[in-house]
């Protein structure tokens, strides 16, 4: 079923297809500093990536996404409230139509220009499909893009290959990328069990949200902004707002890493 994020086929109405859009335990949400519980028995989380996983970037029409081998454990996040380790699969962004929002998750009312999510899955179970139906299948480590006048230069490695993919369907060969390099200097976290923001919406993820965001240049989201969600050969429609609105919390817990 075609979704997407504006007007009869946006985030309002994913529940028409993906009822599950309606659960109890839905992603994004508001992180607010006064209902957040310090919980001191949370560990440091660790990503060990091998650059050599990377294998292509693509456009599918929703995002920007790399994608890494992940038929062993190669590139592996572990630690944080994870049980074990989690494969690497991909990496992709959300981003808005202007630098002043775009992020998914929103904490004490601020909305960043974007958000990087890394995408990794529990081996314990035997394939990505099948992990994508548990609770513990899932883990997303989540990093806010904000805008500021010193960039990242980790950043303009995926930034140059942007041109190769404007349009939907476009994959290029992404080798030899660490995705750990774009990471801040803290490893403080929120975490919080939750879904994926886009259908299916399964509730299947841990999510690890940073607290430092990586700085991004104005022109840097501009080039985000300049991929297209058409295929070559259709009109021209700018590739941004896509991201889901913040969701209820209901009873969940968000726990932080730090005081
Ligand atoms: N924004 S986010 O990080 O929550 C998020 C991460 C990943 C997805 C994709 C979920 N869907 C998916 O991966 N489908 C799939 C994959 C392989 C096969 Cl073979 C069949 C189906 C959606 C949201
Ligand atoms: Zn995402």
């Amino acid at each position: 079923y075609p979704w997407g994020y504006d007007g009869d086929n946006g985030p309002d109405q994913w529940h028409k297809n993906y009822p599950i859009a309606k659960g109890r335990h839905q992603s994004p949400i508001e992180i607010n500093n006064k209902e957040v519980h310090y919980d001191r028995s949370l560990l440091p989380w660790f990503a060990s990536y091998d650059p050599c996983a990377a294998k292509t970037i693509l456009n599918n029409g929703k995002t920007c996404r790399v994608v890494f081998d992940d038929s062993f454990d190669r590139s592996v996040l572990r630690g944080g409230p994870l049980p074990g380790v989690y494969r690497l699969r991909q990496l992709h962004f959300h981003w808005g139509s202007s630098d002043d929002h775009g992020s998914e998750h929103v904490v004490n009312g601020v909305r960043y220009a974007g958000e990087l999510h890394l995408l990794h899955w529990n081996p314990k179970y035997s394939n990505y499909l099948d992990a994508v139906r548990r609770t513990d299948g899932i883990a997303v480590l989540a990093i806010f893009l904000q805008v500021g006048k010193t960039p990242k230069p980790e950043m303009k490695r995926i930034l140059e290959e942007i041109n190769a993919i404007k349009t939907k369907g476009k994959e290029v060969p992404f080798p030899n990328f660490d995705p750990s390099i774009l990471f801040p200097k803290s490893h403080d976290y929120w975490t919080y069990h939750g879904s994926f923001t886009t259908p299916p919406c399964e509730e299947c993820i841990t999510w690890i949200v940073l607290r430092e965001p990586i700085i991004v240049s104005s022109d840097q989201m501009a080039k985000l902004r300049s991929l297209s969600k058409n295929a070559e050969n259709e009109p021209d429609l700018p590739l941004v707002d896509n991201w889901r609105p913040t969701q209820p919390r209901y009873f969940r817990m968000v726990s932080a890493s730090f005081l």
